[in-house]
């Protein structure tokens, strides 16, 4: 048996067009388009690349968008200003700190400072307990784009079981929260996890969350389940060339590809599907702010 792709980049654009139409409509009661503010601190060339792809599809949407930068030596006193900035500006509905910050930054301290109203990103405290405690509120991207690709690949969650291996705050663990939300029974694996690949084998719908390429193999992978690999990690690829590399995920897809009914590729899957969730989140912070329906087709 071979798996159907789970196209994340098809999904995501089809997201963006729905975020960009909810997000015209929205603008007629607005006066304005919902907006999202970007801040990039430092020159990584990868965080380069993410937040110009952030800018570029909230535009292409029909949004607006604010890019602000600083260079690496910024101190955290003035990254905390720049977010309170954002809050106090009714023009801004949504609000994104680009990680990693700069080692003498304290990420916490920044990430504490944003409106949780505007926290598109869904990391702050108050984002984090508005999800665990099942309220209304802006969810991670990441991990609302698995349960998207996931409901749509095989319908209702419902009582299906879920291996989200990977406890990060990030993706493992409001992961595992929100396939909880839809009904799923959801085991959180990690390293010291015993016989990770017995349990995997048991699940209907794999998380790959780990950051380490291809640790998850084929026949971790109960036949027909569904693999959500949400890793992105650059290995050396000498088969293309002196010095190049290429993109891998937390599966090792050639071989999980020939078990499981349902997967993402890497690139073009759950990564595409991480902005689309972006650009939806701040339609959503912007009517949630506006006191405004939760706009249709989001
Ligand atoms: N405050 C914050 N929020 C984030 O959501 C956030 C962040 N910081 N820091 C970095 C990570 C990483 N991230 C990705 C988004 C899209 C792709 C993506 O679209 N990837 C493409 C390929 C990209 C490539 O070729 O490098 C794909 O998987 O097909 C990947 C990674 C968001 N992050």
């Amino acid at each position: 048996m071979s798996a159907e792709l789970i196209d994340g980049k098809a999904v995501a654009a089809e997201i963006d067009q729905r975020a960009g139409q909810a997000g015209a409509e929205l603008s007629k009661a607005l006066g304005r388009a919902p907006c999202l503010a970007v801040v990039l601190i430092g020159d990584d060339p990868a965080s380069d690349v993410y937040v110009r792809s952030k800018v570029k599809r909230t535009e292409a949407a029909g949004m607006t968008s604010i890019e602000i930068r600083r260079p690496a030596d910024v101190s955290q006193a003035e990254v905390v200003e720049i977010v309170r900035g954002l809050n106090s500006d009714s023009g801004v509905d949504g609000i994104l700190v680009q990680m990693p910050l700069p080692g003498h930054i304290d990420s916490n301290a920044v990430i504490s400072a944003i409106d949780p109203d505007k926290d598109v990103d869904g990391l702050t405290e108050v984002s984090a307990g508005r999800l665990l405690l099942g309220k209304p509120g802006l969810r991670p991207c990441t991990p609302a784009g698995c349960v998207l690709l996931a409901e749509r690949a095989m319908g209702s969650l419902s009582g299906k079981s879920v291996v989200v291996i990977g406890r990060s705050i990030l993706v493992g663990k409001p992961a595992a929260l929100l396939f909880l939300e839809q009904n799923a029974t959801v085991t959180i694996a990690h390293s010291r996890t015993h016989d990770l690949a017995a349990l995997t084998r048991t699940a209907d719908i794999v998380v790959a969350a780990v950051g380490r390429p291809q640790m998850v193999r084929g026949d971790w992978i109960k036949p027909g389940a569904c693999v959500l690999d949400v890793g992105i990690n650059r290995v050396d690829a000498p088969e293309r060339g002196e010095g190049r590399t290429r993109l891998v995920g937390d599966v090792a897809f050639d071989e999980a590809v020939a078990h499981a009914g349902w997967i993402t590729p890497v690139p073009g899957g759950i990564g595409p599907m991480t902005i689309a969730m972006l650009l939806r989140n701040t339609v959503l912070a912007a009517a949630a702010r506006a006191g405004l329906d939760r706009p249709a087709g989001l």
